[in-house]
């Protein structure tokens, strides 16, 4: 049987692709092949020697340690896009909430005790100039990170009438052409945050990113932007952020990651991290990391890995090994002149690499056993081996 272990609630039509047969999947399971996750923070330590994969059900990946995982030839997977949409309707929830007095409006009429209804219409009627807006339309939106969410994003915001500028020096092909070329570019971030009544942020928390609206940044906005973040919380630095409401600089902040200092002030609005917590997206989610788990475990292919090559082999009639090695010259020669030696004929192979590792899928006429592995295992540079 082969175990996969779970963190945090994942959706049964995701945890349904695991065969029972073959599959023993649960929260308690020690020595996992595998782990399926969605936010549980991952610590090296909850990472055995027996883990070939982890599943990010979800885009985020800031809370596995990817560079160990990297060098102990363990692939992570996330699902991209699964969970845009389910994103997208709830920035359109915060452009809403920061644009009109809808919280405080809801929380005027709920405290109203009048039991006349003449008298209660009349208090609605007098009461309601207090939670007054502005419209969405013919506003500016700025969208930091065009990928699968900010693209959705930038696109819906079209459709509402807004004006739409960008900003995202890292984006992929793909991600250009979801993109509408209504929306326009900014060169960067000061002169996106200059032009926008709204900001929105969809940028992965990386080095490069945490931190990014910082006091410096928040300088250059326009008065009285409106900041939503559906992101991460460490990409925005609250200390700024409080600084910037207390001046009008920012006038609401939209976060769904609460944090102490956030609390208790009326101008930023906090959810619980409900972004992608629709059946949906949690639905989406679960399917494709189970489904990308599934095809690596049995196959050894790897489909949105984000530290290991995208790989994909057709089966054989053979038998078949995959190894990892450092992306450097003459390893998968050693490791074919080793077959040979041992007089074993390959059926078929592929050899991918990404920065600096690489990863072979190799199809054999002859199952492989403990001295084959641990023969490909001791050629340098090859750090991870597996018969699958
Ligand atoms: N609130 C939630 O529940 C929720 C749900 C899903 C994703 N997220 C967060 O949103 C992030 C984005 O998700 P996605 O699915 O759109 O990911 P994605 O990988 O499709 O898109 C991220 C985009 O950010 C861009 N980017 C990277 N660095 C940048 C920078 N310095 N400046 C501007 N752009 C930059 C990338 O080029 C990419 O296009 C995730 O990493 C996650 O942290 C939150
Ligand atoms: O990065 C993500 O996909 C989101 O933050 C969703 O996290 P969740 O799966 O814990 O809701």
């Amino acid at each position: 049987m082969r175990k996969i272990r779970t963190y945090n609630q994942i959706s049964s039509r995701g945890l349904d692709r695991f065969s029972r047969d073959s599959y023993e999947v649960g929260s308690e399971i020690a020595q996992p092949e595998a782990i399926l996750l969605r936010s549980h923070k991952l610590t090296v330590d909850q990472i055995p020697d027996s883990v070939n994969a982890i599943a990010r059900a979800g885009a985020g990946v800031n809370n596995i340690p990817i560079d160990e995982c990297t060098h102990n030839g363990v692939v992570v997977f996330n699902t991209p896009g699964a969970n845009a949409n389910a994103v997208k309707e709830l920035v359109l929830a915060g452009l809403l909430l920061s644009s009109r007095g809808i919280c405080e409006g809801m929380q005027y009429v709920q405290a109203l005790t009048e039991n006349d209804p003449a008298i209660l219409n009349k208090e609605v009627e007098k009461g309601k100039k207090a939670y007054a807006g502005v419209e969405l339309t013919g506003k500016t939106l700025g969208v930091v990170g065009l990928g699968a969410i900010g693209a959705n994003v930038a696109n819906m915001a079209l459709e509402l009438g807004m004006e739409v500028i960008g900003y995202d020096p890292a984006i992929s092909v793909e991600a250009a052409w979801r993109l509408s070329s209504d929306v326009q570019r900014a060169e960067n971030l000061g002169a996106l945050l200059a032009k926008c009544d709204y900001v929105t942020l969809h940028v992965p928390a990386i080095e490069a990113t945490k931190g990014m609206i910082n006091s410096e940044a928040l300088s250059s906005a326009k008065q009285g932007l409106k900041l939503l973040n559906f992101a991460r919380g460490e990409i925005v630095d609250n200390d700024a952020m409080l600084a910037a409401l207390e001046v009008g600089k920012v006038a609401r902040y939209i976060s769904d990651f609460p944090s102490l200092e956030l609390l208790g002030n009326d101008k930023v609005s906090l959810l619980p991290h409900l972004g992608a917590s629709t059946v949906e997206a949690e639905e989406n989610c679960a399917i494709m990391g189970a489904n990308q788990l599934v095809d690596f475990l049995e196959n050894g292919n790897i489909k949105n890995s984000v530290n290991f090559p995208q790989i994909r082999m057709e089966r054989t009639h053979g038998y078949r090994l995959t190894f990892a090695n450092d992306n450097v010259p003459k390893v998968l020669s050693q490791v074919l002149a080793l077959l040979a030696d041992m007089n074993i004929n390959v059926i078929d192979l592929l050899n991918k690499s990404r920065n600096d590792i690489a990863y072979t899928i190799l199809d054999i006429e002859q199952q492989p056993d403990a001295q084959l592995l641990a023969a490909v295992a001791g050629v340098e540079h090859v750090f991870h081996v597996r018969a699958v």
